[in-house]
Formats: C-alpha cells, sequence, structure tokens
C-alpha cells in the first residue's frame, strides 16, 4: 500500500527520538475511521498527544501547505489495543520478558496500553514498596503505557492498612488466584480473603480481578492409565484442570457478587473474571449474576477462541496455559458468548518464561510452563479467527479497547473520541503474512509462542501512543517515552 503523505509547514518539533513521526499536530486520515459513532471515511486531527477533531471526509478541507498529514488508504484507524492482562515479569525475571521487549512486541502489534499483572515479577506487586520498583522499572524503558494491578494475597487481605498503602499507591485494582498461581512469593486467596477484600476496594471504587479455578477434592486426580506415560497428551492435562475448578470458583465468586448491588456490603465493588475458558455452566453462572444486576464481568483471550483441545499436537507444550483450552464445541460457545455480549472483553494472558521451562523436548504438559506468549499477536489473531463469524471493527474495539479501559479506569484512552490521548492502530485487514523464522518478533521467546508457524490476517502498519508514532512497520521509536500509568 502507499502512504500519501502530504506535507507542508512543519510546527514545532517533539523530541524525534519518541517517535517516528516528528510533529506535534497531524492528520492521519483513512477510508476506514473506527469511532464510538460507527465506522466513517475521515481524519482525525491530532495535536499535543491529543485528538482534537474527527471529521468524516466530505467535510474535510486542509490546506496541506500549513498541514501535515498521513493519508492510509484503505487501512483501518482504530483506538488502539488495552490489554488489562499481560505478565511482563520485569522487574526480577526479565530473562523471561521484560518491559521493552514486551513493550515493543505490545506496539508493533497494536497494543497502546497494557496493565501489567502483580506476579511473575519479583517481588510480586503486593506491596507499596513492590509498586515503587515496578515504576522505577518501567520508567524510560516502555514503548506503551503501562499500568499496573497489585496483587491481592492473604497477607495483605487480613490487613486494611496495607492494601490501602497498595491502592494509594496508584495501582488500577487488584488481581487474585484461587488457585496455586505458580509463583512463590504470590499465594492463593480463598473466598474469604477476597470477602474481606471487597469493602476496601469498594471505597476506592476500583476492581478486583480474579483467577478462577479452585481444586476440588476429585480434580486434578488422574487415573494410573493417565499417567506419566500420557503426559504428552494434551487431553491428560486437561483431565487434571476440568471445567468443574473454574465452575465451582465461579459459583464461590457469585456469591459475592451479590453483595456489590445497591445497599450491599461491597457496594462500589466489581468483581472481574480473567480468562474464562468454559462457556458452558460457568459462564451460565455468569450471566444470571449480571441479570440480577451484580457489578461483574468477564474475559477470555484469543487463545481460546483460535486453537481447540483435540488439535494441539502430542509434546506441543506451547498451548499449555490454565485454564486449558478445551474442545471445540467450547470454542465455538465462547465465540457466540463473545458476539452476544456475554463476555465482555478481551485479553492476551501473555506469560511467557524462559523456554527451558516450557519442556520442549520432553513435551511434558503436566511439568511444563503453563502460560501462553501472544502479546504481539492478539489483533491478527482475534481477526484471522473471528472473521468467519463477520465479526466488526466495531466489536473489535469494544472487545479490545473501549470496555478494558472502563476495567482499568482509563477515562482518556480506549475510544477515538475528542479529548482521548491519541492512542490508535492503523492496520490492513486484508493483508496476510507468516509467522516464520523472517517475521520480526519482538516478544523476548519466539520459540514459545502457540502462533509461530500460523499465517495471519491482519497486518499493523503503524502504531501512536500519545500522539507519538511508536511503531511503524517493522521499526520502534529510538527511545522508548511511553508512560507508567497511576491511579489518581
Ligand atoms: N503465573 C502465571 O502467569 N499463570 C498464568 N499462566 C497461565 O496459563 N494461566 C495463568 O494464570
Ligand atoms: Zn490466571
Ligand atoms: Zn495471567
Amino acid at each position: 500500500m502507499i502512504l500519501k503523505k502530504v506535507y507542508g509547514f512543519i510546527p514545532q518539533l517533539p523530541s524525534s527520538d519518541c517517535s517516528l513521526l516528528p510533529h506535534n499536530h497531524y492528520w492521519i486520515a483513512s477510508k476506514h475511521v473506527v469511532t464510538p459513532n460507527g465506522t466513517i471515511s475521515g481524519a482525525v486531527e491530532i495535536k499535543q498527544g491529543r485528538i482534537i477533531s474527527i471529521v468524516a471526509e466530505e467535510n474535510w478541507h486542509v490546506n496541506s501547505w500549513f498541514t501535515t498529514v498521513v493519508n492510509y488508504g484503505e487501512a483501518v484507524i482504530m483506538p488502539g489495543f488495552i490489554d488489562v492482562h499481560a505478565h511482563l515479569d520485569d522487574p526480577g525475571r526479565t530473562e523471561w520478558e521484560g518491559f521493552p521487549s514486551g513493550t515493543k512486541a505490545a506496539a508493533a502489534g497494536g497494543v497502546t496500553t497494557l496493565i501489567d499483572m502483580p506476579l511473575n515479577s519479583a517481588p510480586s506487586t503486593v506491596s507499596e514498596e513492590a509498586l515503587k520498583l515496578k515504576v522505577q522499572a518501567a520508567e524510560g524503558r516502555v514503548y506503551v503505557d503501562v499500568g499496573f494491578w497489585g496483587g491481592l494475597v492473604p497477607e495483605n487481605a487480613e490487613n486494611v492498612t496495607s492494601l490501602e498503602r497498595l491502592l494509594d499507591a496508584g495501582v488500577l485494582g487488584l488481581k487474585s488466584f484461587m488457585v496455586p498461581s505458580g509463583i512463590n512469593d504470590f499465594p492463593m486467596t480463598t473466598s474469604a480473603h477476597i470477602k474481606e477484600a471487597l469493602p476496601t476496594l469498594a471505597r476506592y471504587r476500583r476492581p478486583l480481578l480474579v483467577h478462577a479455578e479452585v481444586l476440588l477434592d476429585h480434580d486434578g486426580k488422574l487415573e494410573p492409565e493417565d499417567g506419566a506415560d500420557n503426559a504428552r497428551s494434551y487431553s491428560t492435562y486437561l483431565k487434571t484442570r476440568p471445567a468443574s475448578m473454574e465452575e465451582a470458583a465461579i459459583n464461590q465468586l457469585i456469591t459475592l457478587t451479590k453483595e456489590t448491588r445497591a445497599g450491599g456490603s461491597a457496594e462500589g465493588a466489581h468483581l472481574h473474571i480473567v480468562h474464562l475458558s468454559d462457556a458452558r455452566t460457568s459462564l451460565n453462572l455468569i450471566k444470571e449474576a449480571k441479570q440480577r444486576g451484580d457489578s461483574i464481568t468477564v474475559e477470555t483471550c484469543p487463545h481460546y477462541l483460535a486453537f481447540a483441545a483435540e488439535d494441539i499436537p502430542d509434546g506441543d507444550t506451547r498451548f499449555k496455559c490454565a485454564p486449558p483450552i478445551r474442545d471445540a464445541a467450547n470454542k465455538e460457545k465462547l465465540w457466540d458468548a463473545l458476539l452476544e455480549g456475554d463476555i465482555d472483553m478481551l485479553s492476551s494472558d501473555h506469560s511467557p518464561a524462559v523456554p527451558e521451562m516450557k519442556l520442549l523436548d520432553e513435551g511434558d504438559f503436566l511439568k511444563a510452563w503453563g502460560g501462553i506468549s501472544s502479546l504481539q499477536f492478539v489483533l491478527p489473531a482475534t481477526w484471522t479467527y473471528g472473521r468467519k463469524y463477520g465479526i466488526t471493527f466495531e466489536q473489535l474495539a469494544s472487545w479490545w479497547s473501549e470496555k478494558p479501559a472502563k476495567l482499568a479506569g482509563l477515562t482518556t484512552k480506549g475510544a477515538i473520541a475528542i479529548g482521548n490521548q491519541a492512542d490508535i492502530v492503523v492496520w490492513e485487514p486484508d493483508v496476510e503474512f507468516d509467522l516464520d523464522n523472517g517475521y520480526p518478533v519482538h516478544i523476548k521467546h519466539p520459540s514459545i509462542s502457540a502462533y509461530m508457524g500460523s499465517r495471519l490476517a491482519g497486518k499493523v502498519l503503524a502504531t501512536f501512543v500519545r500522539g507519538n508514532l511508536v511503531h511503524k512497520e517493522g521499526n520502534h521509536a529510538s527511545l522508548a517515552c511511553a508512560l507508567p500509568i497511576l491511579h489518581r
């Protein structure tokens, strides 16, 4: 595609090291600009990092002598993706990912903001002090904006003061696990801990995100014939984490979310279920709670929408995650729920580790690290697998920008709207590409990504973060000028 660039009078320049388009006042135009009022052919005016006007083509008359215009033709101009669930492992486990590589991957994939999970870094973000270390690690090292979830663990759940200090320090909300997390300094919480924390979160009007699986007596137990010999089979792993684990956790949670209704002890609190995989009973429970008026939302991830357990090759531990990828019929039901609006939003749950921990040689699904590496590919993955269901650009913007912004309390992000920060992705829906060894992948360990080797549609051309063109056709701005986001 040919980009038509009309350069005229050059206004004051921002640091050209922060942006590949060194102008602080310019227009971007295309035939498909996705706004909250629908998709228009038109142009977006950006000044000092903000969107200052949005004009339909027929009303757009700029004097090209005095104006900088980048015309993207048929490409789609959309709000940048907001990934509310990513593990960047910085500080402390930067050999797993880290802010520079993770946010470069995000920028290359059209993700303009991500909210970092409180675990897999060291220390876990469970105290004010740990949050300060996070912010220090992010400063000057992030190519997209990064906010932080704090960790709800038994220690701070039982200590209102320490929870308040963590919230006062600026986490956007909290995250907890109802099963062992796999990380020693991030112990699991029971529903009693969660119940105790909800009134505090209600006062702060910040959400609690929960990894909703619980261990049940009869779950997680393998029959002798499913033992080590079959550890290379995904079906063996699947039996260790049945849908009943998600269902039981959600059953416990929806007894608590009753209190989020008007007059309840946790009125003002909000509960968000992360990475739902079970599209059957668990989903119905959430739907019923919503109908009753509980403040509850749910996300799923592209890997649950793209893959089916029965298709995962023996020993291919790139696909191991928790909760697990289930059968093809479950995947269809997840799509139905997403299209119906019963699933509110999408996230990556990008959870990398060093390749050795994926045990790719042994292919042991029971021992390998659980986590999908996907951050750079969530836009094309959602589009590629969603096209056959007729998904629209507006739906993509809702699942990946508008609803995530609302969850994280980001009032000036999540839509191409006047006054919002100019966080924008420009992409070509019809362009396909192979994720082969020649493809510029920016996550630290491409070999562990479940998407490598596949062909995807939806090529990201350009990514703007607060008006800075941070990524363009495989290249990044030379400086990492995006910002840590703290709740104020
Ligand atoms: N610790 C961690 O990142 N766990 C994540 N990985 C995964 O597959 N599910 C998770 O919750
Ligand atoms: Zn999780
Ligand atoms: Zn996670």
